[in-house]
């Protein structure tokens, strides 16, 4: 079995419960509060420009020169792709300077890029690669379900359509092909330790839509 298929069926039970959380279903149908949105996108603005870091560290560990240049394409794909789509949603929720400068990350959001920090400082390549994974594939799963929705509110339908699209399924292809290559080139052990690190990116990344639902905040 592909190490990609394992990882997947392993990590079923999250994604199932990511597809039907009501932050999806309610961008899917156009129900969701703004203001909950708006927490969500915030975070995600920081969430990214970790994401950016890691991807990163990628290409510092990478294998060899060219999967080292396709880690820094990537970098630039996610400062290209989603921050510029953060700029126009920033517009569309009226978030502030101010708001952006006060801003602090919520506790997932926090959880989840000290995750993905830790995997890639303290890890070889192929854990970054399992770390990183779920934020490229489960969006796409996403992308795919809600293809047909149309909520009313613009903003949702922006969101949908910019994980649809043949660009986004090449690009998850490509960084699940090399996470495959790798797998077949290490151990038992750095198989299961690379396991580890997709099922915790992926229960994150539920936790993320329920912070967003939640407005998820610090305790005190
Ligand atoms: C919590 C969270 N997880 C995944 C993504 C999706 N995503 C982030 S970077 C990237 C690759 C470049 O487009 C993709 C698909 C997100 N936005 N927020």
């Amino acid at each position: 079995m592909l190490f990609s298929k394992r990882l997947r069926e392993a990590a079923d039970a999250s994604w199932q419960a990511s597809f039907t959380h009501p932050f999806i279903t309610g961008i899917a149908d156009g129900s969701l509060p703004l203001d909950r949105f708006k927490h969500y996108m915030m975070n995600d603005a920081y969430y990214l420009a970790c994401y950016a870091q890691v991807q990163a560290l990628g290409a510092a560990k990478a294998p060899d020169l060219h999967t080292s240049s396709r880690m820094a394409v990537h970098v630039q794909g996610t400062y290209g792709a989603e921050l510029s789509m953060h700029e126009k949603f920033s517009g569309m929720l009226g978030i502030t300077d101010e708001e952006r400068a006060a801003f602090q990350p919520a506790p997932t959001a926090y959880a989840y890029t000290s995750h993905l920090l830790r995997a890639a400082y303290t890890g070889h390549f192929g854990d970054i690669m399992a770390a990183i994974l779920p934020c490229y594939w489960l969006y796409y799963e996403i992308g795919e379900r809600l293809q047909g929705a149309t909520p009313e509110e613009p903003i949702y339908r922006e969101w949908i359509a910019a994980y649809g699209g043949d660009w986004f399924r090449d690009l998850v292809q490509e960084q699940v092909d090399r996470l495959d290559r790798i797998a077949e080139g290490v151990t038992e052990a750095d198989r299961t330790r690379m396991e580890r690190q997709f099922l915790i990116s992926s229960q994150y990344e539920y936790q993320f839509w329920d912070m967003g639902y939640r407005k998820e905040a610090w305790p005190v």
